[in-house]
């Protein structure tokens, strides 16, 4: 039987950072960012159904979505968000779904699903165990505008669409605490893996 690991957070937390640490010990990791991307390039169902709700304008030149339009549409408008989720998530479960059947079929004693939305979702019944990377407010806000070259603004538009990390926190089985060194952070994975027997 093979353990399936939900990994979250929220944007910038740290996830992708853990996941690459989770990756380097063998473990196969299927990423819902990913994922998401793939399920809405042209051709897909989602890249039409997303058209057909938000229009032509939201599309570069070369035919294909134009991210950054639509994370400034959809991460100041809730409602305009949830049509979104709607049209992408279905596609996005799918596809892990499929992927982690596949890493289990090569026997993998463990598989992450790296899902920023898990909690929002309601998508815990697709893992065993929930790993919840945590930073504070002020850390996240930070990271994701060094990172991303956001102003506030657009950084905490997009933090503010999510679950509050300090909510999320109660409600996973290990929780990580990322506002310090990433040796801090590597320390406390393998902790963790240690207690679930990996
Ligand atoms: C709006 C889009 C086009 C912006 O693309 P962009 O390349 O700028 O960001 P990217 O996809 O890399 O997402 C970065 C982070 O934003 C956060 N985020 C993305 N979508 C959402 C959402 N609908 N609600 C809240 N947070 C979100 C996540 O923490 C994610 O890790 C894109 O995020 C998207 O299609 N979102 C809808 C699908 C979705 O919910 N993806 C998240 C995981 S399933
Ligand atoms: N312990 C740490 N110390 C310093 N910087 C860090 C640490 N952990 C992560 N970072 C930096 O913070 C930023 C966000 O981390 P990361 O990309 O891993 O987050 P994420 O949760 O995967 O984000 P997203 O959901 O937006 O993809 C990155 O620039 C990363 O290099």
């Amino acid at each position: 039987m093979s353990l399936t690991i939900g990994l979250t957070g929220g944007i910038a937390s740290g996830k992708s950072t853990v996941s690459k640490m989770l990756a380097d010990k063998g473990i196969p990791i299927v990423d819902a960012d990913i994922e998401a991307r793939l399920a809405v390039q042209k051709g897909e169902k989602a890249y039409n159904d997303i058209i057909s709700f938000f229009g032509k304008a939201i599309l570069q030149e070369d035919g294909e979505i134009d991210r950054a339009k639509l994370g400034g549409i959809i991460f100041n408008d809730e409602e305009k968000r949830k049509v979104l989720n709607s049209i992408v998530h279905p596609a996005v479960r799918e596809r892990m779904l499929a992927k982690k059947a596949h890493a289990e079929q090569e026997g993998a004693k463990a598989v992450v699903l790296d899902i920023p939305l898990l909690f929002e979702s309601r998508l815990q019944f697709m893992t065993d165990k929930i790993l919840l990377v945590y930073v504070d407010e002020d850390t996240q806000l930070r990271r994701l505008m060094e990172r991303n070259h956001y102003s506030r603004e657009e950084a905490l538009a997009r933090i503010q669409s999510q679950m509050p990390l300090g909510e999320k926190v109660g409600l996973a089985h290990e929780v990580i605490d990322n506002n310090g060194s990433i040796t801090e952070t590597e320390k406390q994975l393998k902790e963790i893996l240690a207690r679930w027997g990996i």
